[in-house]
């Protein structure tokens, strides 16, 4: 491994009224530049995991700290959630423009790079839309473009595809790795999917019930007879850890 972007160290979260912590003993180190995807079942602490990256939660105990950050904060962060949220009265364009008035770096954002990236990415017919005219899977496109108009160096997402139908999902899937790979930042998905997994990511950290990390696979270049193999491996311990309680 590289430089580490994101360290979590022995991280603990609980909340109150839960019986079992969502969070526990979890060491993380994210490279600078990779494409992590955390996996798991529902209520594995997939998304709390993700909120606190991205600074909209905290660890109870444990650390969390930025390596490869000169001044030791935490890197700028474009974050993506199970449903696009745009403005309904705003078009596509304007959405963007949005996203970028009030991102904590909103001096990352102007409107030439956006409409760039909008024709970079196929988009820009889409740019004079309001969203009631997008499909689903466009106005989840729009919602990436927007989180990385303010040239973040993480980018987070929250099973963002999870919403859509398969073939979109599939579309969504490639468009995703080539932007990622494209814009070269750091990129944290989660999912409970195992195919997007294998497809999108660089690497796989399975998470379990008892929230902790259970397993890690580093993808690379598979050969497709690897790819079954290692698929039904990751089915196995997926199952194992969905079901464990500890
Ligand atoms: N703010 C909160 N207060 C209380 N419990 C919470 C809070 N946020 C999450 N939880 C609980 O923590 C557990 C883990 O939630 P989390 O959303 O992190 O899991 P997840 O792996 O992302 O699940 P899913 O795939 O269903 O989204 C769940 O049981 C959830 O109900």
């Amino acid at each position: 491994m590289g430089t580490v972007a994101v360290r979590i160290v022995n991280g603990y979260k609980s909340f109150a009224g839960r019986r079992t912590p969502v969070l526990q003993g979890v060491d993380l180190d994210i490279a600078t530049g990779e494409f992590l995807v955390v996996l798991g079942s529902s209520g594995s602490g997939k998304s709390t995991l993700l909120r606190i990256v991205a600074g909209l939660d905290h660890l109870d105990r444990g650390a969390i700290d930025w390596p490869d950050s000169d001044d030791d904060t935490r890197p700028h962060t474009g974050v993506v959630f199970q449903q696009p949220f745009l403005m309904p009265w705003l078009t596509v364009r304007e959405n963007i423009a949005f996203g970028g008035r009030f991102a904590v770096h909103r001096e990352r954002f102007d409107t030439a790079y956006a409409d760039e990236l909008l024709d970079r990415f196929g988009l820009s017919s889409l740019g004079g839309y309001y969203p009631e005219q997008l499909s689903g899977g466009q106005a989840q496109r729009i919602a990436v473009i927007r989180a990385v108009a303010v040239r973040p160096r993480l980018l987070l997402l929250d099973e963002p595809f999870s919403a859509l139908d398969p073939a979109t999902r599939g579309d969504l899937q490639s468009w995703l790795a080539d932007l990622a790979r494209d814009l070269g930042f750091t990129t944290v998905l989660v999912t409970h999917d195992i195919d997007e997994a294998l497809r999108l990511g660089d690497r796989i950290a399975l998470f379990g019930r008892g929230g902790t990390v259970r397993q890690q696979w580093q993808i690379g270049d598979l050969e497709d007879g690897h790819r079954d193999g290692l698929r039904t491996d990751i089915l196995a311990h997926y199952r194992d850890s969905s079901l464990s309680t500890t």
